[in-house]
């Protein structure tokens, strides 16, 4: 609700803003909230205007603990309507609540099924027509779409596309901004700041969307999961900004409504292609022409079952929903794929940052969510990059060659998995049986060898302090670089790859929406959680305890074989391992976020076995 709220106060003539929520579980708690949310947003947007409030979501507006941002600090009529405009957010929370907790009880609602029930679709707008411009109000539509297990529901693409089709017939609007339900408006000037690239003559008619960085209210300082995306936000996109703009990111972004239609030329195509395109709504169809206005207020009744019927879920079969229009459904990462086929088709992004954060979403905050949201996107990355959307060589050849790259370098950056996991082990493996794989001290390659190790080092250094990070923070990006290696860069790999052959099938796990105290806690003081699932914490654990028995044994080993020139790199890398990894062994013995004893013992004891047998087997041999 407070997503909506903030949305809803927009800096935005009212008239033209238009919010819509899609409710994938079509639960009646969210309907009865959003009705009271439309309530309190009568008080609370004018109470923003009027004290030209920047922080407008009322969550983090009541949170805040930083001094008040509006510039009545000083007035005493400002803090008597902050206290009553407190009071009536308290009063809100506290019905909200206590409707879901009846309902929890009495639980006889019959549409709760989540995967099974029809659309519905839900109206608040102030009818009264008032002349002075203050009291209007945003409309807000609550929209559930139909669900039926023998329907596929594309997960959010589907949702997306839903609101697309409805939206069109409502209200129109030529801009979209596109949020996730665990973000919020940080600020309400975003949809200016969107305007002022969307209506430049110079951009404008090639321009698609405006993406904004994704900015997280809850990472701490030294962000041990890099949960912020570093990278991403403050790296990559700024650089593809200098090409065609940066990547669609999912939330966050203004888009053009007509860049989602695809590529066909509406004027002077006849109608049986538009249907084969959109469906057979030719309220929608007509949504497409120029000069539409949908007749909303009059054709009441009429209106809202065209609404239900492109809720529907038969509504898009046979037609080019999710292939060629709106956002495309080949992919668990729509938002890249959408994207990277605009590109494609000619257009371009921009990418815009203010200086105040636009909007703050949920980051995830303990290592099992982090790796769980990691195997969805490198899975859908990295199929990308195995299926024909490939981007080095899908699309037309004026794509310039450096964008290519940029989209190859997100799809095939999982791989890192395989030169990581290998350097990981095979040369502690060696290590340990007295095989020499680097030069040894002294040699001319080693003097390479050396340089190339720590100039990559500093080279990340250097990217995380000039992009504003600690010195803890690149040790911190290090450790979560080799941990996502051995598990979800690895199982998105082999789930893309599992796809392809058609072993498994596409999946859209959301990410874990509830904040455990704990854990939080545990993140906020920068200290690892290691209860997670057992198929990611068994690799990390088997990973640190080969570098561990390899490094004893190796040193023992040298210290008699005499041959520490030559063994001296890999020891020396095993020591690394260890050293950056160092919070895994820690998680066998602290008191919090502890790794699980009965996984850690059957895991180290089958890699000594393991380790035992390869030095048995090089015994032998
Ligand atoms: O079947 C579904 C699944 C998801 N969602 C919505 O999709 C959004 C993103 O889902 P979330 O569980 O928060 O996933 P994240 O991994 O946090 O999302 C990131 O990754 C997604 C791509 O995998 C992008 O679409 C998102 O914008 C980006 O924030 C949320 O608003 C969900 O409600 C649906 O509406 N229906
Ligand atoms: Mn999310």
């Amino acid at each position: 609700m407070n997503t909506v709220i903030s949305a809803m106060a927009l800096d935005y003539p009212p008239e033209k803003l238009n919010v819509y929520l899609s409710d994938d579980g079509g639960s009646s708690v969210t309907l009865h909230a959003m009705r009271e949310a439309f309530k309190f947003s009568r008080l609370w947007i004018p109470f923003c205007t009027r004290y030209r409030i920047k922080s407008r979501c009322p969550k983090a507006f009541f949170s805040s603990s930083d001094d008040d941002d509006s510039d009545f600090v000083r007035s005493s009529v400002y803090m008597e309507d902050k206290k009553q405009i407190q009071e009536k957010y308290d009063a809100f929370k506290e019905k909200i609540e206590s409707s879901r907790e009846n309902m929890a009880i009495s639980r006889d609602d019959p549409t709760i099924n989540v995967k099974d029930h029809p659309p519905s679709i839900e109206v608040m707008q102030d009818n009264i027509i008032d002349d002075a411009d203050n009291g209007k109000m945003p409309r807000l539509v609550y929209v559930s779409r139909e669900k039926r297990p023998s329907h596929p529901h594309h997960f959010k693409a589907g949702a997306l596309n839903v609101l697309l089709r409805v939206s069109a017939v409502m209200s129109n609007s030529p801009y979209i901004l596109v949020l996730d339900c665990d973000m919020f408006c940080n600020d309400p000037s975003s949809a200016r700041y969107a305007m002022c690239f969307h209506l430049d003559p110079k951009i404008s008619s090639s321009l698609a969307f405006v993406q904004f960085p994704q900015k997280f209210y809850n990472v701490s300082k030294n962000d041990i999961y890099d949960s912020q995306l570093r990278s991403l936000f403050t790296l990559q996109w700024r650089g593809m900004n200098g090409l065609k703009g940066p990547v669609l990111s999912g939330t966050g972004f203004y888009i053009k409504r007509v860049s989602l239609c695809g590529n066909l030329a509406i004027k002077g195509t006849d109608l049986t292609q538009l249907e084969e395109y959109f469906g057979s709504s030719n309220e929608f169809i007509k949504s497409l022409m120029q000069n539409y206005t949908s007749d909303s207020v009059s054709g009441g009744n009429a209106l809202l079952e065209e609404t239900h019927f492109l809720a529907s879920c038969k509504y898009e079969i046979s037609t080019k929903w999710g292939q060629e229009v709106g956002f495309l459904y080949d992919s668990v990462v729509e938002d890249y794929l959408t994207g990277f086929i605009l590109h494609c088709n000619g257009w371009t992004s921009v990418f815009c940052e203010p200086s105040r954060p636009q909007f703050l979403g949920s980051a995830t905050t303990n290592l099992n969510d982090v790796l769980i949201q990691g195997t969805r996107w490198y899975s859908g990355l990295f199929e990308n990059g195995i299926n024909k959307y490939c981007p080095l060589i899908y699309g037309p050849s004026t794509m310039p060659i450096l964008q290519r790259l940029c989209y190859a370098e997100l799809t095939y950056f999982p791989l890192y998995c395989l030169p990581l996991c290998c350097f990981a082990t095979i040369p502690q493996l060696c290590l340990l049986n007295g095989i020499p794989l680097y030069p040894k001290v002294g040699d001319p390659f080693f003097i390479i060898f050396v340089f190339i190790f720590v100039s990559a080092l500093l080279n990340h250094l250097e990217e995380v302090l000039i992009t504003g990070g600690t010195r803890h923070k690149w040790l911190n990006e290090q450790r979560i670089w080799m941990m996502k290696s051995t598990t979800c860069y690895l199982y998105g790999c082999v789930d893309a790859l599992l796809k392809k052959v058609g072993i498994r099938e596409a999946n859209f796990l959301p990410t874990n929406k509830v904040a455990d105290d704990e854990q939080t806690q545990l993140y906020q003081m920068d200290k690892y959680d290691f209860r997670a699932s057992s198929i990611f914490i068994a690799p990390m654990l088997a990973v640190i305890t080969i570098n561990i028995c390899c490094f004893l044994g190796g040193v023992y080993r040298a210290v008699f074989a005499g041959d520490w020139d030559k063994m001296f790199v890999q020891i020396f890398i095993a020591g690394f391992i260890i050293t950056v990894n160092y919070p895994i062994i820690e998680g066998l013995f602290k008191d919090k976020g502890r790794i699980s004893q009965s996984l850690a013992i059957r895991v180290i004891i089958s890699t000594m076995i393991l380790l035992g047998c390869s030095k048995l087997v090089s015994y032998v041999s």
